[in-house]
């Protein structure tokens, strides 16, 4: 039978290329996203179903929550990837963005993975898989507001782990220099590799690799993973 996932953030980098590897390996694809429509154009001409959802918005993501209980009666893999990389400076200037990282990282998530419990028994395989970050266990003071919310994500993998047991699993990934943003200069980047022990940056594929191992392993559950060069160690 055909499997189906649900990403989110699935419209730009590393929710999207997963999105990709999935569609190719035939699954279902719901495709969440906030503003990134271009990338959703791309995954829905490959057979994706685009959702877009504010998360800083609780009637944004029930209603997503519809969109996908309507459209299927399982769903074998949920993917929180979506997150906002908000630093102090931001959200000390800007309550919004301050109650956004809670939201995104943490409100979201949970009204997913309680709205999506039904179908996710149904699979006989349930899974969930948050992505948190290697600072969610020893925190940044660069990024106080959104450590505290993915350390908040891990935690909340173990409790549903324990919950949901045993039809559905919940495990988290956790990232280190995956892939840079953009803005961020050469001697940001540099600075980041001399602080990771395998000195590159991961790329996306090793992410999707551990997504399969999980998935493919049914006996491992409210467990973290770093994929992160070696970064955890010196942080
Ligand atoms: N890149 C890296 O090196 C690292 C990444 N990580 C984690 O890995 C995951 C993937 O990283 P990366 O691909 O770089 O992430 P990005 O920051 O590039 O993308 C995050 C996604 O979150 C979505 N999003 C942001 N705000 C909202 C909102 N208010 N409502 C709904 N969706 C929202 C965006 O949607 P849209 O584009 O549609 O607006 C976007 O697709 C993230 O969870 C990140 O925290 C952790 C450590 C390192
Ligand atoms: N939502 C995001 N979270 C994080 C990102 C990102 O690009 N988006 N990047 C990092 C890494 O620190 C990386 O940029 C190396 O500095 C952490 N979280």
């Amino acid at each position: 039978m055909r499997k189906t996932a649900v990403i989110t953030g699935a419209g730009r980098r590393f929710g999207f290329e997963l999105a990709k590897a999935l569609l190719t390996e035939g699954y279902q694809l719901f495709a969440h996203y906030n503003s990134s429509r271009d990338g959703i154009d791309e995954l829905e001409a490959l057979g994706a179903q685009g959702v877009q959802a504010d998360f800083t918005n609780i009637d944004s993501i029930q209603a997503m929550v519809r969109t996908i209980s309507s459209a299927t009666d399982s769903v074998d893999l949920l993917v929180n990837n979506a997150s906002c990389f908000f630093d102090n400076e931001t959200v000390d200037n800007d309550n919004n963005a301050l109650a956004a990282v809670f939201q995104v990282h943490g409100m979201a998530p949970y009204l997913l993975i309680s709205g999506l419990q039904r179908q996710l028994s149904h699979s006989g395989n349930g899974l969930v898989i948050n992505i948190t970050d290697i600072y969610a266990d020893r925190p940044s003071t660069d990024y106080i507001a959104y450590c505290a919310a993915k350390a908040g994500l891990a935690n909340m993998t173990q409790a549903f782990a324990k919950s949901l047991a045993p039809s559905v699993r919940v495990n988290a990934i956790q990232p280190g220099p995956i892939l840079f943003l953009p803005e961020h200069d050469k001697e940001h980047r540099m600075q980041v590799l001399d602080e990771t022990p395998l000195r590159v940056e991961g790329g996306l594929e090793p992410m999707i690799e551990t997504v399969r191992f999980l998935r493919d392993n049914p006996f491992i559950t409210g467990e973290s993973i770093k994929v992160d060069g070696g970064r955890g160690l010196m942080i």
